[in-house]
């Protein structure tokens, strides 16, 4: 493990999936640049660069921002080869993107040939729109329970667990090969 005053740089890269419009753009703006923007504007998809400061190691992450998936969806190649983790993203004020996250983690696990360890975190998106929720924090966590990965709400307008997202991703990622354990450190830092 890195003794001396360089940090470790390892390079990962990210997708996020989710069904249309559920704010996978926004979150990815959100963290990469600190922007938010009310106008929709349908992705085909997008990879942006972001170097993560996480404990003693430099993430120089790649984050694929992906066209929002249906049913018949599948998932590009960008969006399947070399990605060490995912963020599956679902809007709490719509129950419709909520059941499609199940079909959409179905159609990963399918297309990386049942990979169930695949490193992933449930999103519920728009968290500073609960007076219109959906989906109850109750059942978005079983659901990631069931799935044995963890649940984050967040809200790109205001900014609220955003980073939080992208670090639990990135424990989920290192969490078997104890680049993340050496130090008692919680602390993070984005560039
Ligand atoms: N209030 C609120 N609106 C949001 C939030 N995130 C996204 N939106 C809005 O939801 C709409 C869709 O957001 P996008 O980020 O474009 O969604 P997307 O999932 O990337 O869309 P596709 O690429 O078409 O699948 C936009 O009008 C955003 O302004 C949020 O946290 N809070």
């Amino acid at each position: 493990m890195n003794k001396g005053k360089e940090p470790t740089l390892v390079h990962r890269k990210i997708a996020v999936l989710g069904f249309r419009a559920v704010g996978k753009s926004s979150l990815t703006h959100s963290f990469v640049s600190g922007t938010f923007s009310e106008t929709y504007d349908p992705t085909i998809e997008t990879t942006h660069s972001k170097t993560i400061r996480f404990r003693k190691v430099h993430f120089a992450t790649d984050i694929v921002d992906t066209a929002g998936m249906d049913e018949y969806s599948r998932l590009s190649r960008n969006a399947s080869l070399g990605v060490h983790g995912y963020a599956l993203i679902f809007s709490i004020v719509s129950r419709q993107s909520f059941d499609m996250i199940a079909l959409v983690n179905d159609s990963l696990l399918n297309t990386l040939g049942d990979a169930p360890d695949v490193p992933r975190v449930l999103v519920g998106s728009m968290a500073d729109l609960s007076e219109e929720r959906q989906v109850t924090h109750a059942d978005a966590q079983k659901l990631a329970d069931a799935w044995g990965i963890p649940y984050v709400e967040c809200s790109s307008k205001t900014g609220e667990n955003v980073a939080d997202v992208f670090h639990t991703l990135l424990k989920e990622i290192e969490k078997d090969d104890g680049l993340l354990k050496e130090s008692g450190e919680t602390g993070c830092a984005i560039f």
